[in-house]
């Protein structure tokens, strides 16, 4: 522990000490003791270092505890100062064993602070060689009263707190008695009867010692005396402070009538809390005048007093949220700083004139006593104790003012409170109705919830379905691309193909129709040849039967002028024949060889033609030659010329009818095709233009 220099900041010295389990107990595995200053907590969630002045572990002797904590606290005291030490934790943890210990004289091992303390103190002062005197009082405050533990009283006496006027922030407890004490046997015979007296007082008030606080206060007084042979009392003071069990109130199980003293000591406890607090975020404020506790100890938190704390922990894996709590207040209380100063040193002479002024009044109020009839005071005392009386009944009148206003305020109150207690059962009906409707709720989102998982469920399989058509799209798209480039090429084809099949189209019609004109004019004219061969014929016949050589000549030879003018068209026909074969050839070089089979044909047919006309010819040469004379002979000449043109005549007329009319018939069927090949592109292309759009559609929609 460091010692500082008065008036320095001193920080209060923060100490713990972890309690033994008892058998039933399981050792928490979370609360690891790093090092002589270093606790470590490992809860599920988080883990934290605690950093303490020191830290006694479950081993720690009592002597240990007391010559860290205390022994170094003595001479402070004997010098001067004023010094506390406050066990803090919760119940069970051994903060009366570490102040108080057993009370056994014999066995001082287990002997707690309070006796140690006044052993090192009656120790140090004999070694001194100086005039002293010790004192002792033992203090309870419990629901906010305060009792005096050494009192002799069999009532308890009623002890007040005054304001010390000498010493500002320190308080003078008027009715406490003090006690002198020489020798440790005393301090044990005090101890005892003071822990009698708390164990009645618990017992009659039906209470507990946890729930009280206990002050136990050494005061020594030491003689000094200066270079100018003044003599000098010196005054120090240690404050041993066993505060009430700090755990959750509710947690302890205080109910009904304990409720209130529970607030209570909840309230001393949570004022020293707050006072704790006030300190270390340095309030200008710092609620002392809030509990009897922190008033009385007032100098002890942020005063002029040396302050140490102990909290008493319990390693209990049980106990682990109260042990934690414990640590926090601990490492707040580690942050308080006080000023520690000595206490005035007064001269002998004025010491000795304060207690006799004492002395001689008490004298007066027990002569008055014992010789009075009824006044049992001397006069000044008297004058005294009228002008308190009547300091007193003014301060009657107050608290019954105030009483009034309080009794005022509890009747707005209760109105206040009937008001919300009509609220609260309306709240109260509201909530249950909230909770049906909650239960309801709760149903329906189970429904909803369900829903929502066949939507999802459904959702998926439609998203499936999506990427399915849009992997279908994308490819389609993609072949529809590639169609439309092809498809422009096939367009010009096709429409190349329809006006190129349009002009032959319309080339192989007027070609048809120049033909067909040629061969109707071919036709007649061999018809014409064959009624004129026939007429010739039945001429001759006539001409034998019933006319003159002369005459019938006459008609042979006319007939035989027609023939030749016949076969002369035959020849123009051919050569005509021939110009369009060239027009043809020339217009449709790949049906060229082809025309010219077809003219061989034509040829073919044209003999046979040759060869029935050859008959009527021989018929014809026949007769002729049945002429003897000359002009018989002439015509005879001339038959073979004329079967000759007959012959080749009918051959090419044949043959070409044949092979034009096949071209022609070819020519319109690959027309036909070809019109069709173009009408069905054409609906083909209808037909993926719809699916295009179709397609283009449904990827718009999704
Ligand atoms: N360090 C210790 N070594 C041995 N026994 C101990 C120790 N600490 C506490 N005990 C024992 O534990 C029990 C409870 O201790 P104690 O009464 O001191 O707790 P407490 O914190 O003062 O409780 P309360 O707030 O109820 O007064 C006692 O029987 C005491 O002897």
């Amino acid at each position: 522990m460091a010692k500082q220099s008065s008036k320095e900041e001193q920080n209060i010295n923060v100490f713990v000490r972890i309690r033994p389990n008892n058998p039933v107990e399981n050792e928490a595995k979370t609360l690891e003791v790093l090092s002589k200053k270093e606790i470590l907590s490992k809860t599920t969630y988080n883990q934290k270092r605690y950093v303490f002045d020191r830290v006694f572990d479950c081993h720690s002797s009592q002597q240990e505890i007391y010559n860290a904590v205390v022994s170094p606290l003595i001479p402070e005291v004997i010098s001067g100062y004023n010094c506390t030490v406050f066990a803090y934790g919760q119940t069970g943890t051994g903060k009366t064993y570490t102040m108080e210990g057993f009370h056994d004289q014999d066995n001082q091992i287990s002997s707690g602070i309070i006796p140690r303390a006044l052993a090192q103190i009656f120790k140090v002062l004999s070694n001194m060689n100086t005039e002293s005197s010790v004192k002792v009082s033992y203090l309870e405050l419990y629901n906010e009263e305060l009792f005096d533990l050494l009192s002799q009283c069999n009532t308890p006496k009623a002890i007040r707190i005054f304001e010390d006027k000498a010493q500002k922030g320190s308080v003078i407890l008027q009715g406490l008695e003090e006690l002198s004490v020489t020798e440790l046997g005393q301090v044990y015979k005090i101890l005892e009867q003071g822990s009698e007296r708390r164990r009645i007082a618990s017992t009659l008030m039906n209470s507990s010692s946890s729930r009280s606080h206990a002050v136990f206060t050494i005061v020594v007084h030491t003689r000094e005396i200066t270079v100018e042979g003044e003599e000098l009392v010196k005054t120090g003071k240690l404050n041993l402070v066993d505060l009430a069990g700090s755990e959750n109130i509710s947690k302890s199980g205080a109910i009904d009538k304990r409720a209130r003293e529970a607030g209570s000591i909840n309230q001393s406890l949570l004022t020293l809390g707050r006072v704790i607090k006030a300190l270390t975020e340095k309030n200008t404020h710092v609620p002392y005048r809030e509990s009897k506790l922190t008033r009385i100890l007032q100098d002890s938190l942020g005063g002029r007093t040396k302050t140490s704390l102990i909290a008493t922990i319990s390693s209990a894996n049980v106990h682990m949220e109260e042990t934690l709590n414990t640590l926090e207040y601990a490492m707040r209380a580690r942050c308080i700083q006080n000023r520690p100063e000595l206490n005035q040193k007064i001269s002998r002479t004025a010491l000795i004139n304060q207690y006799s002024d004492t002395i001689e009044k008490l004298q007066r109020d027990l002569v008055a006593m014992r010789t009075g009839t009824g006044i049992f005071v001397d006069e000044d005392n008297y004058t005294k104790l009228i002008t308190d009386h009547k300091a007193q009944k003014n301060e009657i009148t107050e608290k019954m003012n105030y009483i009034k206003k309080l009794e005022s305020d509890i009747s707005d109150n209760t109105e206040k409170l009937q008001t919300l207690q009509a609220s609260w059962v309306e709240a109260a009906n509201n909530i249950e109705y909230l909770a049906n409707e909650k239960k309801i709720l709760e149903k329906d989102l189970v429904l909803v919830k369900e829903a929502n998982e066949q939507h999802v469920r459904e959702l998926k399989v439609v998203k499936d379905k999506h990427k399915y058509l849009k992997d279908e799209t994308d490819k389609l798209l993609c072949d529809i691309q590639k169609h439309s480039v092809n498809e422009d090429t096939l367009h010009r084809k096709v429409s190349y193909l329809y006006q190129t099949s349009q002009s032959n189209k319309s080339i192989a019609n007027s070609f048809y129709n120049v033909y067909n004109k040629l061969y109707t004019e071919l036709i007649s004219s061999v018809e014409r040849c064959i009624s004129f061969a026939m007429k010739a014929v039945l001429d001759t016949d006539a001409l034998f039967k019933n006319q003159s050589r002369e005459t019938t000549y006459g008609k042979i030879v006319s007939q035989i002028n027609d023939l030749l003018r016949q076969s002369n068209e035959i020849r123009e026909f051919k050569s005509k024949h021939i110009e369009n074969k060239d027009m043809l050839g020339a217009r449709f070089n790949t049906y060229f060889n082809s025309l010219q089979t077809l003219s061989q044909g034509m040829q073919e047919r044209s003999i046979e033609f040759s060869t029935k006309f050859d008959d009527n010819l021989i018929y014809l040469r026949d007769i002729i030659s049945s002429f003897s004379d000359e002009k018989g002979a002439s015509l005879m000449t001339i038959m073979p010329n004329l079967f000759n043109i007959r012959q080749s005549a009918a051959r090419e007329f044949m043959a070409m009818t044949d092979i034009l009319k096949d071209f022609h018939c070819t020519i319109i069927a690959n027309m036909d095709e070809l019109i069709n090949e173009v009408e069905n592109l054409t609906d083909e292309n209808k037909e993926s233009h719809q699916v295009i759009e179709t397609l283009q559609e449904v990827r718009a929609f999704i």
